[in-house]
C-alpha cells in the first residue's frame, strides 16, 4: 500500500500543478474583467455628471448612461463568474478529491475515475476529476463491488466497479486512504466525525451514506418524506440534494426556485455555508414565521415559540379549537365556504382617497353581483378588479382634463417637467397639445398611484372581516378570541394558514407557481392545516418533507408509514416516498445510546461506533446549589470544547439563568431574532436549538417535577440529541421517571460536587 500511496499522492500533485495553473490563468482573466468594470464604471459617472443642464444633452446623456449600466452589468457578472471559478478552483487546491473508483464497461478497458466537489479537465479535455454528481459519481456512493447499476440521462447502466478508494487529502497531502468494499468506509467517517462543531455546517459529499444518497439524488417522487432519528443528516441531505439537484437541471432549475422552511434564523445562517462551499448558490431561506408575517402586514404573527409556550396554559376545549383548526377538515371547510359564498355576504370595503369615498363598497358588490352567478369566485373577483380598473381609468382621464390640472401644468417647474416627461422626449410628440395631454395624465395616475395600488392589493376586500366572518358561522366559539386578537393587532398561528387559504380562494391570489422545490425541515412542527396551505402556494412544487416525529415538541408522535398516507392523501401526490435514516451521526455511542433509551421504540436507532464519555446527571438538593453545579460544568466544558450550550425548557428559564451566570461567566442568551452563534457558552431555549448541534450540551433540571411523564418526552430527547460529546444533566432532586426507569450503566451519576 506504501508504493501506492506514493502514486497517489504523485497523481495529487500533478492535478495541484494543472489546479494552479489554471488558476493563474482565471486570476489573469479575472483581473482584466476587474479593470474593465472599473473603467466603465468610471465613465459611467464621470457621464452621469455632466450635460444634465440643457434638456437635448441630458436626454443624449440618459440613453448613454443606460448603454454604459448595461455593460456594467454584464462585466459584473462577467467577474463574478470568473470569481466563482477561482473559489471552486482554490477548494480543489486544497482537496482535489476524495474518491476512486476503477470501473470497467463490457467490452471496454479498466478506467480509473477520481471524484471530488467539483469537476477538472486539462486542456485536452481529458476528465481529471469527476464532479460528485456526476451519473458515474453515484457509483462510489451506492455501489459495492462487482457489478453495478447507475441512472443516466439516457437511462440505467451497468459497469463492473473493480475498487473503490477513499482519500483524505488536507493541504494537497494525502493523510489518510483506503480501499474499501462498503458504501463509505467507517474510518473515514469516523475521522470527520471526531472533529469539533464548528460555526458552521460542513459539507458531507466525502462521506454521504448509501441511504442519504438515495434521498439526495431522488428525481421521481412529488412528495418524499423523509423520517430520521436526530443527527441522521436529514438537514445535511436536504442541502446536499439542492445542490444535487441544481446540477442535475442546470438547464431549467436555479437557486431562485427554490425554497427552504427552516426552523429558526440561527439554523438558517447555520446552513448557510455548505451550498457555496459546493460551488452553488444558497436557496431561498423562510421561516414559517416570516412567511405568515410577510402576507399578513399589521398584524403580529405568533410564532411557533409562543405558540408552544402559551399551549400548556390551554384548557380542553382550546387544546380541541386548536387542534381542529390545525386539521385538513378544518381547511376543507374554509374551501366549501368560499366556492358557496353569497356575493351578499363577501366584506368589501370603500376605496377612499384623502377621505373621499372613490368607490364604495356598496358599488363595488353590485359590480360583482352584475357578473354571472355560474362564473367562479375567483374569475367573478379578478373581473370585478378589471372592471374596478377600467373606472379608475376613465376617472383619472377626466381627472387629467380638470381645471385644477391644467393650472398646475402652468405652473410647473423645469425640474417637474421633466420628471413627469421621464423617458420620453419632446419629439415623441406631434403638438404641444398631445404634450400637455400626456403632462396631465402623468399628474392624475401619480394622483391616483395609491388607487391603483390598493386594486392591486385587493385592499376593496377586507380578508380578515371576512375570515371572522367565516368563523362566526362555521366555529362561533373561536370568533371571540379572534376578534379580540384582532383588536390588538394580533393573530394565532392557528389561524394563519385558514385565513389566507380564505383570501386566496376568493382573490384567486397569493399563489406562486415559479418555484420548483419546496423542502421543510422539521416537518413536524407543521399542522397539515399549514402544509396544506403550503401546497396551494407553491402548487407546482415538489414537496421534500423532513423530520422526527420523536422531536415533536408538543404533539404526538406518528408513525411514518401512517404519516406518508395520510400527508400523500391530504396533499394528493401522485408520486410519494418514504425514506427512513436509523443512523445516528452527531453524537458519541454512549449519548446515542441514551438518547435512544428515551424512546419506546428506540431500538431501531443505531449508534454510530464513536467512543466518548457517558451521559452524566448530576443530582443537586436545591436550586441554589443547581446553579452552583452549572458554573462549575459550563466553566470546565468552555475549557474543553468550542461550542457548549446551556438548554433550557423555555425563554424564561433561558432568562432566568442567563441572569444568574452572565457577570461570573462568558454567556450569551440567544433570542428569537439572533441569527448568529455566538463562540463559547451560548443559552437558549430548545425551540432555539432545534436543528443544531454542540460539542457540549448542559440540561438544567431534568427533575421529576419538569418531565414527570412522557408528555415531556419529545423536548427531553430533543435536547439531549443536540450534544455531540458530552452531555450534562442537572437534576434539583429526583431526577425524571422518564431517565430513572433506564438501564443505569447508560449514565453516570454525581451526586454532590466540591466547590472551590
Ligand atoms: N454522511 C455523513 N458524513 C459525515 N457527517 C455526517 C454524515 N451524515 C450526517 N453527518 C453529521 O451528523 C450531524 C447531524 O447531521 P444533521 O444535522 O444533518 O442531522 P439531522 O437529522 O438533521 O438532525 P436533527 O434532526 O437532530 O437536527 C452533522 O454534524 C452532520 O455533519
Amino acid at each position: 500500500m506504501e508504493n501506492e500511496r506514493k502514486l497517489e499522492q504523485k497523481r495529487v500533485d500533478q492535478v495541484i500543478t494543472e489546479i494552479q495553473s489554471q488558476l493563474k490563468q482565471t486570476e489573469k482573466e479575472y483581473k482584466k474583467a476587474h479593470d474593465e468594470t472599473s473603467s466603465v464604471e468610471k465613465n459611467y459617472v464621470q457621464n452621469a455628471k455632466v450635460n444634465t443642464t440643457e434638456v437635448d444633452d441630458r436626454m443624449e446623456t440618459n440613453a448613454e448612461i443606460q448603454q454604459q449600466k448595461q455593460l456594467v452589468a454584464k462585466n459584473i457578472q462577467t467577474e463574478q463568474i470568473l470569481k466563482e471559478q477561482l473559489n471552486t478552483l482554490g477548494e480543489l487546491e486544497k482537496t482535489p478529491y476524495f474518491g476512486r473508483i476503477d470501473i470497467q464497461d463490457p467490452g471496454d478497458d479498466r478506467e480509473t475515475l477520481y471524484i471530488g466537489t467539483a469537476s477538472l479537465n486539462d486542456d485536452q479535455q481529458n476528465f481529471l476529476i469527476y464532479d460528485w454528481r456526476a451519473p458515474i459519481s453515484s457509483v462510489y456512493y451506492n455501489g459495492t463491488l462487482g457489478t453495478v447499476e447507475y441512472e443516466t440521462p439516457a437511462g440505467l447502466q451497468q459497469t463492473d466497479l473493480l475498487k473503490k478508494r477513499q482519500f483524505k487529502i488536507n493541504d494537497g497531502v494525502i493523510k489518510n486512504m483506503f480501499d474499501t468494499n462498503e458504501t463509505v468506509g467507517d474510518e473515514i467517517l469516523q475521522s470527520v466525525l471526531d472533529e469539533h462543531s464548528d460555526e458552521y455546517m460542513k459539507n458531507i459529499v466525502a462521506t454521504i451514506q448509501k441511504e442519504q444518497n438515495d434521498i439526495i439524488r431522488n428525481t421521481k417522487s412529488d412528495l418524499l418524506l423523509v423520517q430520521g432519528v436526530a443527527g441522521s443528516g436529514k438537514t445535511s441531505a436536504i442541502l446536499q440534494r439542492i445542490a444535487f439537484l441544481l446540477y442535475h437541471s442546470r438547464d431549467t432549475l436555479n437557486a431562485d426556485q427554490i425554497v427552504l422552511f427552516s426552523p429558526n434564523l440561527l439554523f438558517s445562517r447555520y446552513i448557510s455555508d455548505v451550498l457555496p462551499s459546493l460551488g452553488e448558490k444558497n436557496m431561498r431561506q423562510v421561516t414559517l414565521h416570516e412567511f405568515f408575517s410577510r402576507r399578513l402586514q399589521g398584524l403580529n404573527v405568533e410564532s411557533l415559540f409562543e405558540h408552544y409556550e402559551s399551549s400548556d396554559n390551554l384548557s380542553r376545549q382550546q387544546k380541541k379549537l386548536s387542534s381542529y383548526k390545525k386539521s385538513p377538515q378544518f381547511m376543507q371547510t374554509v374551501k366549501k365556504y368560499a366556492a358557496h359564498l353569497p356575493a351578499a355576504e363577501i366584506c368589501f370595503t370603500d376605496v377612499t382617497l384623502n377621505g373621499e369615498t372613490i368607490f364604495s363598497k356598496d358599488e363595488i358588490r353590485k359590480i360583482y353581483t352584475s357578473f354571472p352567478g355560474n362564473m367562479t369566485l375567483a374569475h367573478r373577483f379578478n373581473a370585478l378588479k378589471k372592471k374596478l380598473s377600467k373606472k379608475l381609468d376613465s376617472l383619472v382621464a377626466k381627472k387629467a382634463t380638470s381645471q385644477e390640472i391644467q393650472d398646475m401644468l402652468e405652473n410647473l417647474s423645469g425640474e417637474q417637467y421633466h420628471e413627469l416627461l421621464g423617458e420620453q422626449n419632446k419629439e415623441s410628440f406631434i403638438s404641444y397639445d398631445e404634450e400637455q395631454a400626456y403632462l396631465g395624465m402623468k399628474i392624475a395616475e401619480k394622483q391616483y398611484a395609491v388607487i391603483y395600488d390598493a386594486l392591486f392589493n385587493d385592499f376593496f376586500f377586507d380578508d380578515y372581516e371576512q375570515y371572522g366572518s367565516f368563523l362566526k358561522q362555521k366555529l362561533p366559539q373561536s370568533f371571540e378570541e379572534y376578534s379580540q386578537n384582532l383588536e390588538y393587532h394580533r393573530i394565532t398561528l392557528d389561524d394563519c394558514a385558514p385565513l389566507l387559504f380564505l383570501r386566496d380562494l376568493l382573490t384567486d391570489s397569493g399563489q406562486n407557481h415559479s418555484i420548483a422545490h419546496l423542502f421543510i425541515d422539521e416537518m413536524q412542527d407543521y399542522s397539515l392545516a399549514q402544509m396544506i396551505y403550503l401546497k396551494h402556494v407553491f402548487g407546482a412544487a415538489k414537496l421534500t418533507l423532513l423530520g422526527d416525529s420523536e422531536q415533536a415538541l408538543y404533539s404526538e408522535s406518528k408513525r411514518p408509514k401512517e404519516l406518508l398516507s395520510e400527508l400523500s392523501e391530504t396533499l394528493q401526490a401522485r408520486h410519494s416516498s418514504l425514506k427512513l435514516l436509523n443512523k445516528s451521526y452527531r453524537s458519541t455511542k454512549q449519548i446515542t445510546d441514551f438518547m435512544k433509551a428515551l424512546l419506546p421504540e428506540g431500538n431501531s436507532i443505531q449508534s454510530f461506533n464513536r467512543p466518548g464519555k457517558r451521559p452524566l446527571i448530576c443530582q443537586v438538593s436545591d436550586e441554589e446549589a443547581s446553579f452552583r453545579a452549572l458554573y462549575q460544568h459550563l466553566k470546565k466544558s468552555a475549557k474543553e470544547y468550542s461550542s457548549v450550550a446551556l438548554i433550557t425548557k423555555n425563554m424564561t428559564k433561558s432568562k432566568q439563568l442567563y441572569e444568574k451566570l452572565h457577570r461570573k461567566l462568558p454567556v450569551t442568551l440567544l433570542e428569537e431574532s439572533d441569527r448568529t452563534l455566538p463562540a463559547g457558552i451560548a443559552i437558549l431555549p430548545i425551540y432555539l436549538a432545534k436543528g443544531l448541534e454542540f460539542d457540549s450540551v448542559i440540561v438544567n433540571n431534568v427533575s421529576a417535577d419538569e418531565y414527570p411523564d412522557t408528555s415531556k418526552r419529545g423536548i427531553l430527547y430533543t435536547i439531549c440529541s443536540r450534544a455531540m460529546h458530552e452531555l450534562v444533566m442537572i437534576s434539583i432532586g429526583q431526577p425524571s421517571p422518564l431517565i430513572t426507569q433506564l438501564d443505569p450503566d447508560l449514565y453516570g451519576v454525581e451526586q454532590t460536587l466540591t466547590i472551590k
